[in-house]
C-alpha cells in the first residue's frame, strides 16, 4: 500500500510551502506537486489554491486533510500491529518542547528509549511552550512537554516530569522601579514596574493572577513568546519578568539578572509530557509513554 500521496498533502497542508514540503519528504518540488494534481483529480476538488508566491488551503483541502490525518495514523496502527513481537518497531515519533524543556528532561526521557528502540526516529520541535497542548490535541505533534493545565482535557494522557515554581526576576543593575521589599510588596511599589510576561500560557495567567490580587493593573512592558528571551530582557534592564526556575537555571544569561523573593510567591506549575489518549493504541506511542517514568 502506497501511502506517498496523503503524506505528500500532509506536508503541504502543514508547511504551505512546495520547497519546504518537498524537502521535508526528500521529493523533488515537481514530484509533490504532481502527487498534489493527482489526488486532485482523483477527488475532483481543488485543494489548494497556488501562485507563484501562495498556497492556501481551500475548504476541500482542510476537510480532506482531517481524513488524510486519520487514515495515516490508522494505517500506521495496522502496519505496526501486524508486524510480529519480534520485529523491532520502525517509524517516527514527533515531540514538541520548549528550548528550555529539551535541555532538561530530553537526555534522560530519549537516551534509554534509543537503546531500546533504534528504529524509532525521534523529530523534534521546540517553540513556546503555550502552544505545546493545542499542537497535540490538533494531531500537529505525537506528543509535547507542557505545564499541566488548570484542567486537562479529556482526550489528553499526561506524565508529570517536574514541579516547576515560578520566580520574579529582576536584573542585577539597580533601578529605582525594582521594588525594595518584595517580601511585603504594596500596589504603590508594583504600580509602575515595567512587566515582561509571557504572551500566553499558565505563567501569564498565574502573573495576571497575583498583580489582580494586590489590585494592580501590570505595565507590560514586553510580551515575549516562550520563556527564554525573558531572562535576556530583564538582564538588559529591561524590567521585571516572571519565568518557570527551571529556565532560569538553564538559561546562559543567569548572571545578570536576580531572583526577587516576592510573597505571596507564584504558584508552582507541573510539568509534564502529554500525549492525545487514543494515539497510545498505535505501538509506536505506547512504547514511548511506557518508557518514561513519571515523578
Ligand atoms: C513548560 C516548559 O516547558 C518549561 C520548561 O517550563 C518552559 O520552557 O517554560
Amino acid at each position: 500500500m502506497d501511502m506517498r500521496l496523503l503524506k505528500h498533502f500532509l506536508a503541504l497542508a502543514e508547511s504551505l510551502h512546495f520547497g519546504r514540503a518537498s524537502n521535508a519528504c526528500h521529493v523533488s518540488p515537481s514530484t509533490l506537486s504532481r502527487s498534489i494534481r493527482q489526488l486532485e483529480e482523483t477527488l475532483g476538488v481543488v485543494l489548494f489554491e497556488r501562485d507563484n508566491r501562495h498556497v492556501v488551503m481551500t475548504p476541500h483541502g482542510i476537510t480532506f486533510l482531517a481524513y488524510a490525518r486519520e487514515a495515516l495514523e490508522q494505517w500506521e496502527q495496522l502496519r505496526l500491529s501486524l508486524q510480529s513481537e519480534a520485529q523491532r518497531l520502525t517509524g517516527e515519533i514527533s515531540v514538541y518542547c520548549s528550548v528550555t524543556a529539551s535541555y532538561s528532561f530530553l537526555y534522560a526521557l530519549l537516551s534509554k528509549f534509543r537503546t531500546h528502540h533504534p528504529g524509532i526516529e525521534l523529530k523534534l520541535h521546540t517553540g513556546d511552550p503555550a502552544e505545546a497542548m493545542a499542537r497535540v490535541l490538533a494531531g500537529e505533534e505525537d506528543m509535547a512537554i507542557t505545564p499541566r493545565p488548570r484542567r486537562t482535557p479529556e482526550a489528553l494522557a499526561f506524565k508529570s516530569l517536574t514541579r516547576a515554581p515560578l520566580v520574579f526576576i529582576a536584573p542585577q543593575a539597580s533601578a529605582a522601579w525594582i521594588p525594595a521589599t518584595p517580601e511585603s510588596p504594596s500596589a504603590d511599589q508594583w504600580r509602575e514596574v515595567p512587566m515582561i510576561l509571557s504572551e500566553a500560557g499558565l505563567s501569564r495567567e498565574f502573573a495576571d493572577t497575583w498583580f489582580k490580587a494586590l489590585g494592580v493593573t501590570p505595565q507590560i512592558y514586553a510580551q515575549v513568546a516562550g520563556h527564554e528571551a525573558i531572562v535576556s530582557m530583564v538582564g538588559l534592564g529591561f524590567g521585571i519578568g516572571v519565568v518557570p526556575k527551571i529556565v532560569l537555571d538553564n538559561s546562559p544569561l543567569q548572571e545578570r539578572v536576580r531572583v526577587l523573593a516576592v510573597k505571596p510567591e507564584l504558584p508552582h506549575y507541573d510539568v509534564g509530557l502529554c500525549v492525545l489518549e487514543r494515539r497510545l493504541k498505535s505501538p509506536l506511542i505506547r512504547a514511548l509513554w511506557d518508557e518514561v517514568q513519571a515523578r
